[in-house]
């Protein structure tokens, strides 16, 4: 039996309760979370989690380890903390789930001496080297069912616009896709500059063909730079200038945190699930300094040293779409 650390970092995603489940019934795994992220590995007792412990959790939407956002791997200080203490502890890998801030931790760690593995877990979907992430879906299905019901009011009540700000980080993938998707009329997104002008003067040609409209906007975009990642409240402002060009009133929502986590969708158990036996089979194996992730349609497990390059942006067969169908600023 191999002794193994995990932690969640980051923001949280529905489905890693799957992955974590895989890992705890290998055979060959003897499975123990830190709550808290990285800070968690210094400062909180390790859960363990056996086969008894994940039994019939798999699917809730409370993680079996609690996340979060930490200091410790930003100095050399603070890692070789968390190498020490996992070291003394007799822990022979760490497995960290998390988006592309917590994939660098895990490079550096790794580069360090602490054999790592990194999973892909992000509702961003936009973590380097993996076409997907867990908890994407299932955020996206949530903002779906939002969206439609903004579709609904309009249809029953005509000639209003409606703004729904969600999350994504530095991605607009969640907003995209959602709008390609059909449950939003226009996205607006961060990978490209918004101005102010280009907005009202698509709003207003839509309007010309619809009776009403749903803008999904990604809370990090806007042409002064003013709202980064994390930030709320860029719809409200782009909301603004969109009355002032149209002088129709905007009646606006934000998506937040509702679709964060909660129970996972097929997609997400399926794909976490299936990461969680890879990352068993990896561990088992002695491969460690690998994100397992999706690539080509397969779970697969990449070595860290073929990350840099692959910055996973928005999907260019959805983009180029949103583009010839206008339902996308850019
Ligand atoms: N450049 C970095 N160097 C070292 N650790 C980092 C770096 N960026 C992020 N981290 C660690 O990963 C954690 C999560 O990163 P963050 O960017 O907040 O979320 P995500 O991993 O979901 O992208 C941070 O709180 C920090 O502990
Ligand atoms: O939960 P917080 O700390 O307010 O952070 C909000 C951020 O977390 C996310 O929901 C998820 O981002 P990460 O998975 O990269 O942490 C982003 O979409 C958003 O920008």
């Amino acid at each position: 039996m191999k002794k193994v650390a995990l932690i969640t970092s980051g923001g949280d995603g529905a489905g890693i309760n799957a992955t974590i489940e895989m890992m705890a019934n290998h055979p060959h795994i003897d499975l123990y979370g830190f709550s808290g992220g990285y800070n968690g590995i210094s400062i909180n007792e390790p859960i363990h989690l056996t086969p008894q412990f994940v039994e019939n959790k798999s699917l809730a939407g409370i993680h079996y380890v609690q996340t979060g956002r930490s200091d410790l791997p930003y100095t050399q200080e603070g890692r070789d903390k968390l190498h020490r203490k996992l070291k003394a502890e007799g822990f022979e890998c760490l497995t960290v789930c998390g988006g592309n801030g917590s994939q660098k931790a895990a490079q550096l760690l790794h580069k360090e001496g602490t054999n790592t593995i990194f999973i892909p877990m992000t509702v961003d979907n936009d973590v380097i080297g993996s076409d997907y992430s867990i908890g994407f879906d299932t955020a996206l299905n949530k903002l779906m069912d939002l969206l439609y019901g903004l579709h609904d009011t309009a249809a029953n009540m005509p000639g209003r616009i409606f703004m729904v700000e969600v999350l994504g980080g530095n991605s607009g993938n969640l907003a995209l896709e959602s709008t390609v998707a059909g449950a939003g009329d226009l996205a607006i997104v961060p990978e490209y500059v918004t101005q102010k002008r280009a907005i009202t003067k698509v709003v207003k040609e839509k309007l010309k063909q619809k009776q009403s409209l749903v803008i999904v906007c990604s809370e990090s975009a806007y042409e002064d730079k003013n709202y980064q990642s994390g930030n709320q409240g860029v719809s409200f402002e782009i909301a603004a200038a969109i009355e002032e060009g149209t002088g129709i009133r905007v009646r606006k929502s934000i998506a937040g945190f509702y679709i964060r986590a909660g129970r996972p969708t097929f997609k997400d158990a399926s794909i976490a699930a299936k990461i969680g036996a890879k990352v068993a089979q990896c561990v088992s194996d002695n491969q460690f300094g690998v994100m397992v992730g999706v690539g080509n349609d397969r779970i697969q497990a990449l070595p860290f040293q073929h990350l840099r390059k692959q910055y996973n942006s928005l999907h260019p067969q959805t983009m180029e779409i949103a583009k010839q169908y206008n339902k996308v600023i850019y």
